[in-house]
């Protein structure tokens, strides 16, 4: 459903995306890993077309993302730091985003009205705490009813409350068969709301099976140290885990 191909990605001299690929199908669940600065976010916005990669190509549902904008509408997004006009209220934000995708008429509210969002339409957005802010850019992302789901660190900043309804909403999606890529720090909730784990080190695909096939790999039966492994393999050895057969 998305294919990543030959991806090389440079900012000035750093190289953070080295000739990357990747295949995301529909229906699984995907936990992007990776250090702080490994270019999980970079990889995301090159898919959604927010950065263009110095060489390689994107395709989503088999057409190359290039000079192509109606494949966005497929893809709902929640960024890690959502980045809104000051001075709109949510409400006029919803609509704006409605009147930006005229072709959809089915909004999936759930999250709107689980957040208490619809309570509070008329508060501008430069009002809103961190945790609120994050609301509205979950409830944005599952709006359309899209089939891809990107999530960039979904849960950073809610309250455990809210947490636990945007988990639960991901889970039924997910079950639902569409398609979901999560990066997060927060590896129980990797471990809770997805089956595959891709694990990047300085700019290459380390790592990229099932959980269970991770779990097996490392000989771990925690996600969380199964991971640690991953972690201290990739700094020593600093070569793909199909050379590590032997560590
Ligand atoms: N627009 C930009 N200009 C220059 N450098 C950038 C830009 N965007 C990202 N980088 C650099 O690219 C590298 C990868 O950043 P990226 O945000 O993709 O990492 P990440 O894996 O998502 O990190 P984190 O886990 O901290 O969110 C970092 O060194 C970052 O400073």
């Amino acid at each position: 459903m998305i294919s990543v191909r030959h991806i090389h990605k440079k900012f000035g001299k750093l190289e953070v995306l080295k000739d990357f690929n990747l295949e995301f199908d529909s229906g699984k669940s995907y936990a992007l890993m990776g250090p702080n600065g490994s270019g999980k976010t970079t990889l995301i916005k090159i898919i959604l077309g927010m950065v263009i990669p110095n060489s390689g190509e994107v395709f989503v549902q088999g057409e190359s993302i290039e000079g192509n904008f109606a494949y966005r509408s497929n893809i709902g997004y929640m960024p890690q730091i959502g980045r809104y006009p000051d001075n709109i209220r949510i409400g006029q934000l919803f609509n704006m985003m409605q009147d930006m995708r005229p072709g959809i008429k089915d909004y999936d509210l759930e999250l709107i009205e689980a957040f208490g969002l619809d309570k509070i339409m008329d508060k501008p957005m430069h009002t809103l705490s961190g945790g609120t802010r994050q609301k509205v850019s979950a409830a944005l992302a599952f709006m359309f009813r899209a089939a891809i789901l990107i999530l960039d660190e979904p849960t950073a900043g809610l309250d455990p409350m809210a947490v636990e309804t945007l988990k639960n909403k991901i889970k039924k999606e997910r079950d639902a068969g569409k398609l979901i890529l999560i990066t997060s720090h927060i590896l129980s909730e990797l471990d809770e709301l997805t089956d595959h784990a891709i694990y990047i080190h300085e700019g290459e695909v380390f790592f990229n099976d099932t959980i269970s096939g991770l779990k097996d790999i490392t000989g771990e039966e925690k996600f969380s140290t199964a991971i640690a492994r991953l972690m201290e393999w990739s700094l020593k050895k600093k070569k793909k885990i199909t050379d590590l057969s032997h560590v």
